[in-house]
C-alpha cells in the first residue's frame, strides 16, 4: 500500500499558557498541502524500514513510521511489515511533515490489517506520537486547541487559492521555539477572526506568535515572508515554530528563490 502523506500550514497560531505538563496550550488552524511525501507499507517476513529523498536528522530507529507500528503492535497483533518513505517535505520547517508520516502509517497499518480503527481512535493513537500527529488522521482543515490534538472542523476553505511554500536552510527546533515564547490571551480568539473575515482582511489581524522571536533569532526568514507579500501574497506568514513561510495568492505566481531555499507552489485542493 502506498500514501501521500501531505505537509500542513499553521493559520493563525497563538500560544495561550504553558501547561503543568510542560506543554502549551494553543489554538491554530492546521490547513493540509498537498507538498508530499510518499510511504509504502508492505506486508514481510521481518520488520524493516528504509529511507530515500532528503535525509532525515536523528536515528532511523526513531523515525515516526516506526514508531507508529510499535504504537498499534502494543494492542494488535501485527504481522511484520516492510516501510519505504521516501522524503519530500522539509524537516525543521514547521510544516509537520514527520508528524504526518508518522499519521499515515497509523492509516496505512490500519487498512492493510483490517484494524477497523475510526477516525477518533486513529487519533487518539496519533497524538501519542506527537502533538500535531492528530490532524493528520484527518482529510479537512481543523481548528487544532489543547496542545494541538483536539481538533475541531470549523469548516474554512481555500480550495482554489495558490499556494507558496518557501523554507530558506535554516532548521529549527520546535522545542526551543516554544522556550522562547512568552504566552498571552490573544485579543481576539482565532475562530473569529478565520470565520468572520475574509481572507483579504487577514494580513495584521492573523498572527503566528511564534514569528516575532524565531524572525530576531533567524534574520533571513522574514525578508523571505515580505518577499512573498511583494509578489502580491493576500496573506503571507511563518508556519508552526519555522523556518518555513507560506504565501496565500488569488492566482498562480512564478517566483524565483535563492539557492538553498526549498520551494513548493500549487493549487489548495482541500
Ligand atoms: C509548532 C507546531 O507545529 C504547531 O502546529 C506544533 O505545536 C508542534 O507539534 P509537534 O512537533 O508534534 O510537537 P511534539 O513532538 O508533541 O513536542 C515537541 C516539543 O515541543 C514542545 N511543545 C509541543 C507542542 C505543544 N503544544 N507545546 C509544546 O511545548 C514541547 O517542548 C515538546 O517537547
Ligand atoms: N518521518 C520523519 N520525517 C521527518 N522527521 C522525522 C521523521 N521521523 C522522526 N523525525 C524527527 O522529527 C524531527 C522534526 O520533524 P518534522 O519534519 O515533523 O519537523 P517540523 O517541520 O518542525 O514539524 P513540526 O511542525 O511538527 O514541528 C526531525 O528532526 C527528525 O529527527
Amino acid at each position: 500500500m502506498v500514501a501521500f502523506p501531505p505537509c500542513k500550514i499553521n493559520l493563525g497560531l497563538h500560544i495561550l499558557h504553558k501547561r503543568t505538563d510542560g506543554y502549551h496550550a494553543l489554538e491554530t488552524c492546521f490547513y493540509p498541502v498537498p507538498w508530499t511525501d510518499i510511504l509504502e507499507v508492505i506486508p514481510s517476513d521481518t520488520l524493516a524500514f528504509s529511507q530515500s529523498g532528503d535525509t532525515i536528522p536523528g536515528d532511523p530507529h526513531d523515525n515516526l513510521c516506526l514508531r507508529a507500528y510499535h504504537l498499534l503492535q502494543k494492542d494488535f497483533t501485527l504481522p511484520p511489515v516492510r516501510i519505504h518513505l521516501h522524503k519530500i517535505i522539509p524537516t525543521g520547517a514547521g510544516l509537520g511533515g514527520g508528524s504526518s508520516d508518522g499519521a499515515y502509517t497509523l492509516r496505512l497499518l490500519n487498512d492493510l490489517f483490517n484494524l477497523n480503527l475510526a477516525p477518533a481512535a486513529l487519533a487518539a493513537y496519533a497524538a501519542q506520537l506527537g502533538s500535531d500527529c492528530a490532524f493528520f488522521t484527518q482529510d479537512a482543515p481543523q481548528l487544532g486547541t489543547g496542545r494541538g490534538e483536539i481538533l475541531t472542523n470549523i469548516g474554512i476553505s481555500l480550495k482554489g487559492k495558490f499556494l507558496v511554500l518557501a523554507k530558506p536552510p535554516i532548521h529549527v527546533s520546535t522545542a526551543e521555539a516554544y522556550a522562547g515564547i512568552t504566552p498571552a490571551t490573544p485579543a481576539t480568539p482565532l475562530t473569529q477572526i478565520l470565520t468572520q473575515e475574509p481572507l483579504a482582511a487577514w494580513k495584521g489581524k492573523l498572527h503566528n506568535d511564534f514569528e516575532a522571536s524565531v524572525f530576531a533569532r533567524h534574520p533571513s526568514i522574514e525578508p523571505l515572508r515580505e518577499k512573498l507579500y511583494r509578489a502580491g501574497a493576500v496573506y503571507a506568514s511563518m508556519s508552526g515554530s519555522g523556518a518555513a513561510v507560506f504565501g496565500i495568492f488569488d492566482k498562480g505566481v512564478d517566483l524565483a528563490f535563492d539557492p538553498g531555499v526549498l520551494h513548493w507552489s500549487g493549487v489548495l485542493t482541500r
